[in-house]
């Protein structure tokens, strides 16, 4: 968590409203009022997956009866209700789940990034905080989003409620993005330090996340269903904000509440892909080899239910909502973008080339050959739920201003020591590679923002780029190629027209990576 931690203004703005379009100084005008329009959908985007829209849509509490209901299953409260939670959004789940459940709850510990509550407190924003008097004990830990001292010690007081559990009570657990780092429990005799320094070189070494959290699983005491079974015979219902593209709930923070599938087989090749398995400590091969002879097989997790209450898909179903309300014909093109940001703004760029001759009178339009570059393209980039088909054959014939929309978690490869986040640099390559054609009458603008509110080390969730981007940026001295050889993203955008392209939103309470928004509107 950076240093200098910003919040989200309060979220609710003026409606988003229709442009209307004229001349060439109604078009002038437009250009900042379709960024205005990026911005604002970026905001109803975060805003369907705050804690407290979030958590009300997935509970509800019948105050006579005192029946949970959680989807389709209902739970009888009696006295019998404690929480815990782990991840950089829990705060403020937690927050809006005490206000929810009142009296009925009995206890709560829950794990948060260092500084979150200060941080909070700071920009005003009471809805991400418990009251004074909160049933829940608060724990700040995992600086930097590494497992340290003070992670370990909330990991063992939420073990140590878990454990005290019996058949009658149910027990809640709200989960997010960065609950790895904030409930670490290693295994004896692993250490603590041994784990970080396990996980940070296979971070290093370039091991995605569903590798880093199997590693993470087998080394600890209550990822991978572990926390599940702490606290049986308890019900536990855990209520899942998604950060991993698919939304796949074993590895989000390694689920402690989902039986790990994996073997020790599973692990040996993971630690020999990234040439780790020579030097592990001798703690790591002792507690390998346990789990190799475990007559108990993987936890068992029948008592669990496990609901995903956030996702990008989710956030982006919003988007599309609002930007239909606009006039706009809208599509979810992704939830599973990824790879590398170089591609990623190729295939975007691209992607513009291609919609815009559709949308435009025949002109200069675009060749059979770049429409196959673009599925080739795509194809590269191995997006499971890709709608690039769909999405072409609805804006064919759509009459209107198209907006597509994605998101995910592109990779940046870190060459130069320039101040940026993926957001940034997505976003600028995207204005770099769209000057490189002309695009005919239409206008164009792509925003990439991290829905956590901070991009990379920077205090700007990301920012907005149109075709014009290289050019007017020369014409301030500032060149784009230079920046994005340095991965100097933030320096250029806080430079260019004095920051105005960067999107600032402040720490959002939430996360469920980045979104990607695109318009095209023919003039
Ligand atoms: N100078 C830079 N330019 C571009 N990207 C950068 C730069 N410095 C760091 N990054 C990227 O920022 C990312 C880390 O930032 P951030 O904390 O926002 O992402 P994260 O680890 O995925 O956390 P979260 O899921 O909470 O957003 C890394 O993917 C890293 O490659
Ligand atoms: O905590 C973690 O493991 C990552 O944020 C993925 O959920």
């Amino acid at each position: 968590m950076a240093a200098a931690l910003q919040i989200l203004p309060r979220l609710a703005r003026a409606p988003l409203r229709p442009l209307f379009l004229g001349g060439p100084v109604a078009r002038l005008a437009s250009g900042m009022a379709l960024a205005e329009q990026a911005r604002q959908l970026f905001e109803s985007t975060v805003g369907a997956v705050l804690p407290g829209p979030m958590l009300h849509r997935a509970l509800s509490l019948d105050l006579d009866s005192g029946q949970l209901k959680v989807r389709d299953r209902s739970f009888q409260l009696r006295q019998n209700l404690y929480l815990v939670g782990f991840g950089k959004a829990v705060l403020g789940m937690a927050a809006a789940a005490e206000e929810l459940l009142g009296q009925h709850l009995v206890q709560g510990v829950i794990s948060v990034p260092k500084g979150i509550r200060a941080a909070m407190e700071h920009a005003g924003k009471q809805e991400m905080l418990l009251k004074p008097h909160s049933r829940i004990q608060v724990f700040e830990g995992a600086e930097d989003n590494l497992p340290d001292r003070d992670a370990l010690r909330a990991a063992l007081a939420i073990r140590q409620l878990a454990e005290g559990l019996t058949a009658d009570d149910l027990l809640l657990v709200l989960i997010s993005g960065g609950g790895s780092a904030l409930l670490p429990a290693p295994i004896p005799p692993v250490t603590l330090e041994e784990k970080q320094t396990l996980t940070k070189l296979l971070a290093a070494r370039g091991a995605n996340i569903q590798e880093l959290n199997t590693i993470r699983k087998a080394l600890s005491q209550l990822k991978g269903g572990g926390l599940a079974q702490a606290a049986y015979p308890a019900q536990v219902v855990s209520l899942i904000l998604s950060d991993v593209v698919g939304d796949p709930m074993e590895v989000i923070a390694s689920g402690p509440t989902v039986a790990s599938v994996h073997s020790v087989q599973d692990c040996l090749h993971i630690l020999n892909r990234y040439g780790l398995r020579a030097a592990l400590p001798r703690s790591v091969k002792t507690v390998l080899a346990r789990a190799d002879s475990d007559p108990h097989g993987p936890h068992s997790c029948g008592h669990v239910l496990n609901v995903i209450i956030g996702s990008n898909a989710l956030a982006l179903a919003e988007a599309q909502r609002q930007a239909e309300a606009l006039g706009y014909r809208a599509m979810v093109l992704s939830t599973a973008m990824q790879g590398d940001v170089k591609s990623v703004a190729q295939f975007y760029a691209l992607l513009v080339r291609v919609v815009g001759a559709h949308l435009t009178p025949p002109g200069p339009g675009t060749s059979v050959e770049e429409d196959e570059q673009l599925y080739e393209l795509a194809a590269k980039l191995q997006l499971p739920d890709l709608q690039l088909k769909e999405a072409l054959e609805a804006v064919a014939g759509a009459g209107s201003p198209v907006c597509l929309l994605a998101g995910g978690e592109p990779t940046v490869q870190l060459q130069g020591s320039g101040k940026g986040g993926r957001n940034q640099e997505l976003a600028l390559r995207v204005g770099a590679e769209l000057g490189q054609w002309p695009l005919g009458p239409i206008d164009v603008l792509f925003l990439s923002g991290g829905t956590d509110g901070q991009d990379g080390p920077t205090e700007a969730a990301g920012a907005w780029v149109t075709p014009e981007l290289a050019s007017q940026a020369t014409t301030e001295g500032l060149d784009v190629a230079t920046f994005l050889a340095h991965n100097d993203s933030h320096t250029f955008f806080s430079r260019f027209q004095g920051g105005a392209h960067l999107l600032h939103t402040g720490l959002t309470g939430t996360n469920v990576m980045d979104a990607h928004i695109l318009f095209l509107r023919p003039w």
